[in-house]
This record gives structure tokens, C-alpha cells and sequence, in this order.
């Protein structure tokens, strides 16, 4: 037998049971018990010393772009009257115009979610007539570094509007040409006032290119349902299910909680998932109860020191406690339930390949200093080690270079 590359003794697996296992090429090749097991010969030993061994976070909805995370500290600038998107958008152009160079921002908040144990992420990056296409050419040469860290899906991100903002449609069609793996779209009724016409250009987009849909809805009340509808409907019409995600979805948590599972219902069988980072002034999608429903719930920190907001640390675990604290999960099960949001939930909505503990998977894992799961999620412990097929990238929070 082919000697593996490394056996990692001592894994404290998530059912509790002390665990060897050994990773050739990347992948997980064999897992055995600790205490039973004959060791698999491997060119290096490494000890886990017991320690609790998940599969990598999976950052499911960021910003590399917009983040001034590491950049001199930006003041937040509330909106005249409650939370208006385009008054955001305004003040987070002003923003960028003071901003160190985006790529230097973006690898500060890199190292800071894979240094917490992202092993894959979703970032959306504004791709509109305001930018064009410069902030996705500077993210591509980014994610190109990043290769051996960290895998990372690209969404061509409507920031300015699709119909508001002259050329979009032309720029994100090319940006899927130059390497964005997605197409993004951006409060069809209240930004660009026109949902068919708004869709027609996200979706006709994915069928022309083949490419999944992530769509950020901040629309509240009926007004977000009813778009929540018509994009199930054109996910169905497309037999897209599985491949289109909705970020943010406020309505789900402002409307009654009828219509909020008869609208779960819908999402669930056209397979559109839902995105929350469990924001904290306002309702957001009702975790559990879409979960029960059937629909792929899953996580990001969304803004990390931007014109949005001054929260976020790059840390999915701690998502995964404040999607705990502020849906009420208090049992066993509803704190797995937080900690699959941001690990086997994430994974699925982003249609990663080979993910999670098991034979023939990706060797991308976290360890933690907790006895299971549920205390994870509410010690949120730090002092974690990364390892991105099977090579340590991260420990103590710092990128190994
Ligand atoms: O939450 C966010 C962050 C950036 N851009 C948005 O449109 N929404």
C-alpha cells in the first residue's frame, strides 16, 4: 500500500469517538478509531491531541471588494430615514474613494476568515456601470494567491442596479466570461423597480452561461414575498432547483408566520436557498422553521467593517452562536442545528464538491477546543488550527506562509 501522506491521531470526531485518519492528495483516505485501528503508514504523523476535529467553515456570503476591515477605521453613516439601499450605496462609493487598495483589504480579510477556519467561501463583488469590471479583475488576481488557502466563488454583484445602472447587463455577462462563477442581482422592485425586467437579465444570464443565481433581497413585508415567489417560479421554470440562492430575505422574519412557512414551503420545492447572517435590527428569516420546510439555510458575515456596518469578525463559528442567541436556540439539537448552517447548510448551497469528514472528501478541517459541537457553538473557542487538503494553513488565528 502507497504510504499516505499524513495521519492525524487523536480526532475527536463530532459523535464523540476518538478518531485516526489519514489524508493522500488532499482527500481523506481512510478513518479509523483511535483505540482499535491498525495506523495507516503516512509519511508524517500528526497528533490532534484530542481535540475536536469539524469539517472547514464555509463563509457563504462576504464582501472581499466593500471591507474595510484593516483600513483606517471608516465611522458609520446612518441612513436619513431607516435603512435605505440606496443610500448605502452612495455612502459606501464615498468610502471606497478613501480606501487603501482593494486588494490589500481583501487579503487582510482573507487571512481573517481562513486565520477562524473558512475553507471555502461565496463573495459577491460590485460588477455595475459604476466599477465596471475593475473590482473583479483586482478579487480574480486575489483569489488566485489564495488558491491553496482557501476555495472562493465569485458572484457578479449588481451593487448600482441592473436597469439603474447603464451597461450592467453587458458587464455581468462578461465578468462570467472572465471568471465570476455566478450572477447576482440586487432588490429587483425597490432598487431597479421593475422585477420582470430585472430577472429576465439575472436569469437569462445563468441560461445562457450555465451559471448559478445569488440574489441579494432586502426588501421587507409582502413586497420581498412576492419576489421571493417570482424567483422560485423562474428557478423552476428553468429546473435551476438547487442552483439559486437568496441572500438576506428580511421578509421571511417581518410577515406572519403563516405566510412565512407557506412561503418556505414554495422555497423548498423549487429549491431556492436562503442566506442569513441573522442581522441585528431587524427580523430575518426564521431558521428553523425554513429548515423543517426543506429549504438549504446557510451563512455568511456578510459586511465586516464596511459601509453597512462596523460588526463582523470573519469568524463562522461566532455566526453560527449569534444565529443561536438570536433565534433562541437553546437544546442540543437547535445548536447543531446553528453549526450546520455554517458548515454542511453552507456547503450545500454553494454545491461544494467532497465536502465534510468522510472517506474520499476533502481533507479541509478545523480543530477546536471543545468537547462537542453544541459547546462550540456557544464557547466559540479560538486557538484553532486549519487545514486545507490536509496541509495546515492557519493556527492561532495567523495564515502559516
Ligand atoms: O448587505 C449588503 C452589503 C453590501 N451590499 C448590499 O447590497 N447589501
Amino acid at each position: 500500500m502507497k504510504p499516505a501522506d499524513t495521519l492525524f491521531t487523536n480526532a475527536r470526531f463530532a459523535d464523540g469517538t476518538l478518531t485516526d485518519f489519514s489524508v493522500a492528495a488532499g482527500r481523506i483516505v481512510s478513518i479509523g478509531q483511535s483505540e482499535t485501528a491498525t495506523p495507516q503508514p503516512a509519511d508524517e504523523t500528526v497528533d490532534l491531541g484530542g481535540l475536536l476535529v469539524v469539517p472547514g467553515f464555509v463563509e457563504g456570503h462576504i464582501h472581499l471588494d466593500t471591507s474595510f476591515y484593516g483600513d483606517a477605521w471608516k465611522p458609520h453613516r446612518p441612513c436619513t430615514a431607516g435603512f435605505d439601499v440606496h443610500e448605502r450605496v452612495a455612502f459606501q462609493a464615498d468610502n471606497m474613494a478613501k480606501a487603501a487598495p482593494m486588494a490589500e483589504r481583501a487579503r487582510k480579510q482573507l487571512d481573517l476568515c481562513i486565520g477562524n477556519g473558512s475553507t471555502s467561501m461565496r463573495s459577491h463583488v460590485m460588477v455595475d456601470g459604476s466599477v465596471g469590471l475593475k473590482s473583479l479583475e483586482t478579487i480574480l488576481a486575489v483569489r488566485e494567491e489564495y488558491r491553496n488557502r482557501i476555495d472562493i466563488q465569485l458572484v457578479a454583484f449588481p451593487q448600482s442596479g441592473i436597469l439603474k445602472s447603464p451597461g450592467t447587463p453587458e458587464l455581468m455577462d462578461e465578468a462570467i466570461g472572465l471568471g465570476a462563477d455566478l450572477v447576482g442581482g440586487l432588490d429587483p422592485a425597490s432598487f431597479d423597480r421593475d422585477v420582470e425586467k430585472h430577472l429576465d437579465v439575472v436569469f437569462g444570464i445563468a441560461e445562457k452561461r450555465g451559471v448559478d443565481v445569488d440574489i441579494h433581497l432586502h426588501d421587507f413585508g409582502t413586497l420581498g414575498i412576492f419576489e421571493l415567489e417570482q424567483i422560485a417560479a423562474r428557478t423552476t421554470a428553468l429546473g435551476m432547483a438547487g442552483h439559486v440562492a437568496v441572500s438576506h430575505a428580511y421578509s421571511l422574519g417581518d410577515v406572519s408566520v403563516d405566510l412565512a412557512r407557506k412561503t418556505g414551503d414554495l422555497l423548498a420545492r423549487a429549491g431556492v436557498a436562503i442566506m442569513t447572517n441573522a442581522p441585528g435590527d431587524h427580523g430575518f428569516p426564521p431558521v428553523a422553521m425554513l429548515r423543517q420546510a426543506g429549504v438549504t439555510v446557510f451563512s455568511g458575515s456578510d459586511n465586516i467593517r464596511d459601509s453597512w456596518w462596523p460588526y463582523g469578525d470573519g469568524d463562522m463559528l461566532s455566526r453560527a452562536s449569534i444565529i443561536g442567541y438570536r433565534s433562541g436556540f437553546y437544546t442540543d439539537e437547535e445548536l447543531v442545528l446553528a453549526f450546520d448552517v455554517v458548515t454542511e447548510g453552507s456547503a450545500k448551497a454553494l454545491r461544494l464538491e467532497g465536502y465534510g469528514l468522510a472517506v474520499g472528501n476533502r481533507a479541509d478541517f478545523v480543530t477546536l477546543a471543545a468537547e462537542h459541537v453544541p459547546e462550540a457553538v456557544v464557547g466559540v473557542p479560538k486557538g484553532r488550527a486549519v487545514y486545507k487538503a490536509g496541509r495546515l494553513v492557519a493556527r492561532d488565528g495567523v495564515v502559516v506562509r
